[in-house]
């Protein structure tokens, strides 16, 4: 049986509930083959970030030479990415091995205040990995951070996408987890045309690594063959149903449910 293959290079999570925990959680429930590259270790759980430890560069290069030296992937999707020089080496091999369907999700602050991204490394981001990004996933501060702009409406979150189509992605996902209504919007730029996925906001202390599994589960449908905009509705209902389905682990922000998709289309699919 042949199955569809992603590759996460991004930092681990020891509480099990972003980063490549996430990622790997979310294609295996999308029925994708996962493999990982880790660019840092964190110390994490549901109170917050305890310890940050980023690997060596030649560390980093041996898991991607690795896996694009037998294996290969259809997709890959970049989270924590820590400083510049790990940024630069990532592009470098995303163009050495030709990955296609790269899916950049610009992991600054984890949702406690620690940085996950040195504030030097924004520069190279813009730079070097969006021109290679198939789609950029970040949230209003990110994307605030990324362009410059201030983004209080939709009018100017589009303003925003628009700005970091120029950049480079040939895709702009900016997510509306940070919104201050009660309607979230996803809004989906594609250099032609916006495409709007709304959901009321689910009032839960457990969303921890929504913005991780949302860009694993674009990955993964990329690697399957779909189109952005199935991706993009597809991502938005698997971290819809983690957050609505929430786990209570821990005492903070606990982690989503990675079952729930599929569980509900099971269900589905039953009755
Ligand atoms: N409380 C909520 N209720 C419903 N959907 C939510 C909620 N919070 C986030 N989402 C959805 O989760 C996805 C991720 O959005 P968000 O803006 O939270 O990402 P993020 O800030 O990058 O996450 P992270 O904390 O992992 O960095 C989006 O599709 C968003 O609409
Ligand atoms: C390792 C890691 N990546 C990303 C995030 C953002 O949710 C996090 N908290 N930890």
């Amino acid at each position: 049986m042949k199955r569809a293959k992603a590759l996460t290079i991004a930092g681990s999570d020891s509480g099990g509930g972003a980063g490549i925990q996430a990622d790997l959680k979310t294609f295996q429930e999308l029925k994708v083959f996962g493999m990982s590259a880790i660019t840092a270790v964190t110390a994490q759980n549901t109170l917050g970030v305890h310890g940050v430890y980023p690997m060596s560069l030649e560390a980093i290069e041996q898991q991607l030479d690795a896996i694009g030296l037998d294996m290969g992937t259809e997709a890959v999707k970049t989270g924590m990415l820590f400083n510049s020089e790990i940024i630069e080496l990532v592009v470098s091999k995303v163009k050495q091995y030709g990955w296609q369907q790269v899916v950049v999700d610009p992991v600054m602050i984890a949702k406690g205040g620690s940085a996950l991204l040195q504030q030097e490394a924004v520069f190279a981001m813009k730079k070097y990995l969006l021109p290679v990004a198939t789609v950029i996933t970040p949230n209003i501060p990110e994307a605030e951070e990324l362009t410059g702009l201030n983004i209080k409406s939709l009018a100017e979150r589009k303003l925003a996408a628009e700005a970091l189509f120029e950049l480079g992605a040939k895709n702009v996902i900016i997510k509306g987890g940070h919104d201050t209504d009660d309607n979230l919007t996803d809004l989906l730029f594609d250099g032609k045309g916006f495409v709007e996925l709304y959901s009321k906001r689910i009032f839960t202390e457990n969303t921890h690594g929504t913005g991780c599994t949302f860009a694993a589960a674009i990955a993964a449908c990329l690697a399957k063959g779909q189109t952005m905009e199935e991706a993009f509705q597809i991502a938005k209902e698997f971290v819809y149903c983690a957050i609505q389905k929430d786990l209570h682990i821990g005492s903070g922000h606990g982690p989503t449910n990675h079952w729930a998709y599929q569980e509900q289309q099971n269900r589905t699919v039953r009755s």
